[in-house]
């Protein structure tokens, strides 16, 4: 058994004016991994190429082991799927769509999809035309979740959903994970929910990845230091990731926070959290 869920080699996908440029990830067994990114970054391009919705245009994608294409039918059997727009056929029921589903899915499992319909409160018998954006996530999510899959995949897909349904899906996803052959990708905006949740983050800017790294290093590692232009001319540039100028002080991004608190002890200096990491990458001056 292979021992990483997913393993990306240098994929690249060229569009008209994008490109994901040399992409490289690791998935292991047992973990969430959080892709972050701002719109246009290139995550639904980097999950497409991955499911072969759309055509790489180099490097090499193993899931399970396995290469994504050569053995597509066997690795889809074990991934579930929740994008943040879920194209169900209109004119059907969470029943019917249970019905096709277990014609699809090798290790369909009627109790587990009942037992997701029950628990979300969605209709069995009524047509999804007449379903909310979050029935239809819900749904999504009833179905990714009742076949055994060994893998789960998720695009921007809790987004439209309320924060008490949210939290239920992060439970069930660190439930999900403690089989240790399970993992996650999940792509969000809301950073909040993979600080929770995220065993791991990769960031993703401009088509390349800026980091992957374990979640709790960021989050105890990286630092702001608040300060005026006198102790920020005598900050060690080669420290500085990024930092932004506002009206009357700097905001300075450090992967190093403790190491900054010894040497300038009359700074003030803070965590980071995932959102302001991104923000001072995409937004601030870099060194
Ligand atoms: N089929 C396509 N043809 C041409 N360009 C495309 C195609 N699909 C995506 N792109 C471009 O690729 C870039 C990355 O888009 P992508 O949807 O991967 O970003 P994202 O990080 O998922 O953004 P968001 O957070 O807004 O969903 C964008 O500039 C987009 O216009």
């Amino acid at each position: 058994m292979a021992n990483n869920t997913l393993e990306i080699q240098n994929l690249s996908k060229n569009f008209k004016d994008f490109s994901l440029n040399n992409l490289n990830l690791k998935i292991p067994r047992g973990v969430i991994m959080g892709l972050i990114g701002e719109n246009g970054a290139g995550k639904s391009t980097t999950i497409n190429c991955i499911l072969n919705e759309i055509e790489k245009t180099d490097g090499k994608i193993l899931i399970f082991g396995k290469d994504h294409i050569a053995a597509e039918t066997e690795i889809k059997d074990k991934i579930g799927i929740v994008f943040d727009e879920n194209h169900f056929p209109d004119i059907f029921t969470p029943k019917e769509i249970g019905k096709y589903m277990s014609g699809i899915y090798s290790n369909w499992e009627w109790s587990t999809y009942n037992k997701y319909l029950r628990q979300f409160e969605l209709p069995e018998n009524k047509n999804i035309k007449d379903f909310s954006k979050g029935m239809k996530v819900k749904l999504a999510f009833s179905v990714a979740l009742s076949h055994r899959a060994e893998f789960l995949i998720l695009d921007e897909a809790t987004s439209g959903l309320d924060p008490i349904v949210r939290d239920d899906i992060l439970d069930i996803l660190i439930d999900f994970v403690q089989d240790e052959n399970h993992s996650v990708l999940v792509s969000s905006h809301i950073t909040s929910d993979l600080e929770k949740i995220a065993d791991y983050i990769t960031f993703l800017h401009k088509g390349k990845i800026v980091f992957s790294h374990m979640k709790d290093e960021l989050i105890d590692n990286y630092g702001i230091i608040s300060c005026g232009t006198s102790i920020f001319d005598t900050l060690d540039k080669s420290e500085i990731i990024a930092y932004r100028k506002e009206d009357y002080q700097y905001k300075v991004l450090v992967k190093d926070r403790k190491s900054a608190t010894r040497k300038y002890p009359e700074a003030i200096i803070e965590p980071a959290t995932l959102e302001e990491i991104m923000l001072f990458y995409v937004k601030g001056e870099l060194q």
